[in-house]
């Protein structure tokens, strides 16, 4: 008796609470809550609703909010639902300020919440509350289905949306447990509970082993340089940030590395992580039979998309993630899926394809969600943008800070001597411009990389070989 009324107050409930919006990409005829969302409180029986959920509370997702708040669309209508304690962040401070030496000012929450890294307010907790946003915080989503339009959380929360958008990012690759992957010491670096973690292992370390040598590879090593500590990188390319530099670019980083006393191991891949008498982790052992010490680990290996467990929404078998069209829609109607999980098609070269940073975060956010709430049906078109900085720490002799935008296809010109400009440019098979990467520019000749590498402009390669300082070259291929 009991259950049957009930079922009669949610069935009331939701058909007095339909959406009237009727806009474009949104489901018709889900339930909309009002203000402060009711709760059904028998036991086997609890949805609560919601018209927007974003599961996962990281950096699309602070942008997300920005951009619900920006249609007046928030205010008791969307609900985060978090795996972590802390309201969205900018993650790329994590390898940067936050690792800074204690005596350095390092970055700390609530200082760097979106959407500071883009110039826009910090949203820290209280900024949600005050623009009625629910965040569930350490109450990550463990179930769902998509015909009754429900996520469960590991709390046990039901929740029934209207439109659900996935911003579950990535999760570091680890290594195995029985290679010593999950030694005390080892560290991986994706969240602040990550950083804190390896904060207080830098505070008692002496040598320092980084594995891999891409993003986090190269940010962590110069972030250990700024803790005066013994730092070895150990990758398995033959040159640094093989995916994105050129042998050339990869030379001059490396050497500058070399110069702040970084030790480099290129083309070694390794066999174990073994622990000393202490339980710690004591040495990293190269499949070559080199054994370099370390009493601090850093593995920096890469990401996997964090799909589970939407992957009945449909995966991209070949970038992974989750598919989505140009409007990130997935194949299921009301559910859209933004930043690194995503996995879109990338207009300007007419291919799929996952980006893993965070412009792509930012601009994904806003784009989905303008499309969700209003008639706006303009596709996605963008224009990779990858950058880094290190070296960045009060006393360092040398910032060093690098912009890329576009594709790194083709022949390469390189203009400059790294004293401090270095400019590549790639220029594939039609004489296309295609990609274009800049070392300590100013900012007006970082801001006229996006328009190069977006235009595409023909280039005289002669031309642009001859120019004698990357200033030069940027006007030449400016003008083209
Ligand atoms: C250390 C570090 C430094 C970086 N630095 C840069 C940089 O300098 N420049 C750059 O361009 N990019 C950088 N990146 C990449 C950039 O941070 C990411 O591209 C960006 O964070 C992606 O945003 P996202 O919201 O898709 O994922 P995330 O920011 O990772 O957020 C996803 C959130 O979802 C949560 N989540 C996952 N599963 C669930 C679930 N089932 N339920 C609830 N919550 C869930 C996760 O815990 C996480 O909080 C860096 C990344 C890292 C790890
Ligand atoms: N500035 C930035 O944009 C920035 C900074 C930090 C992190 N991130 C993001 O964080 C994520 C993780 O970064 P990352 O540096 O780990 O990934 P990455 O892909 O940049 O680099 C991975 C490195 O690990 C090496 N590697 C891969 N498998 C290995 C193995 N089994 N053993 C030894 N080495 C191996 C690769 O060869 C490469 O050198 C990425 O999504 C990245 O985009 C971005
Ligand atoms: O995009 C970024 O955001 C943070 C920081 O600017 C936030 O304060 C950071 O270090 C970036 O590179």
């Amino acid at each position: 008796m009991a259950s049957v009324s009930l079922r009669r107050i949610m069935a009331t409930s939701i058909s007095n609470s339909y959406c009237q919006f009727g806009l474009k990409n949104r489901v018709v005829g889900v339930p909309r809550v009002p203000r402060r969302s009711f709760v059904v409180s028998a036991s086997n029986f609890a949805n609560e609703n919601r018209e927007f959920v974003i599961v996962g509370g990281g950096n699309a997702a602070g942008y997300a909010a920005r951009t619900f708040v920006e249609h007046g669309m928030a205010d008791g209508r969307l609900c985060i639902v978090s795996k972590v304690a802390f309201a969205p962040y900018e993650r790329p401070a994590l390898t940067k300020g936050y690792l800074f030496p204690l005596d350095k000012k390092p970055a700390r929450l609530p200082g760097f919440h979106t959407c500071v890294g883009a110039g826009g307010d910090r949203q820290d907790p209280e900024w949600y509350q005050k623009h009625g946003i629910e965040v569930l915080y350490k109450d990550p989503v463990v179930s769902f289905d998509s015909n009754a339009q429900t996520v469960v959380t590991s709390s046990g929360k039901r929740i029934k949306y209207g439109s659900l958008i996935i911003s579950t990012g990535a999760v570091s690759s680890r290594f195995p447990e029985k290679i010593g992957g999950d030694l005390p010491g080892v560290h991986y670096i994706r969240d602040v509970a990550d950083a804190d973690s390896l904060i207080s292992s830098l505070q008692n370390a002496k040598k320092v082993a980084i594995i891999g040598g891409g993003y986090i590879g190269m940010e962590v090593a110069a972030a250990a340089t700024g803790w005066n500590l013994d730092t070895t990188i150990i990758f398995p390319e033959d040159h640094i940030m093989s995916r994105l530099f050129t042998p050339s670019i990869a030379h001059r980083y490396e050497e500058l590395y070399q110069s702040k006393g970084v030790n480099i191991m290129k083309g070694s891949l390794i066999e174990k992580l073994e622990a000393g008498t202490d339980g710690r982790v004591a040495r990293v052992l190269l499949k070559n039979g080199t054994v370099v010490e370390a009493d601090t680990v850093i593995v920096g290996i890469g990401a996997k998309p964090a799909v589970s467990p939407f992957g009945a929404v449909g995966l991209n078998s070949a970038v992974g993630g989750i598919q989505v069209d140009s409007l990130f829609r997935t194949s299921v109607p009301g559910i859209f899926a933004i930043g690194d999980v995503a996995a879109f098609p990338l207009k300007i070269y007419n291919r799929m394809t996952r980006v893993e940073h965070v412009d792509h975060a930012r601009k994904s956010a806003q784009h989905c969600v303008k499309t969700l709430l209003t008639a706006h049906t303009e596709p996605y078109d963008y224009l990779p943008y990858f950058y880094s900085r290190v070296f960045e720490y009060e006393g360092s002799t040398r910032k060093v800070w690098w912009q890329f935008y576009g594709d790194n296809v083709g022949e390469t010109v390189e203009i400059g001597n790294f004293d401090p400009k270095i400019a590549t440019f790639w220029i594939d098979s039609d004489s296309r411009l295609k990609g274009v990467f800049l070392e300590s520019g100013t900012s007006e000749e970082f801001s006229l990389l996006p328009q190069l590498a977006r235009s595409q402009p023909i280039v005289d390669k002669a031309k642009l070989k001859s120019a004698s300082t990357v200033e030069d070259a940027l006007e030449i291929a400016s003008s083209l």
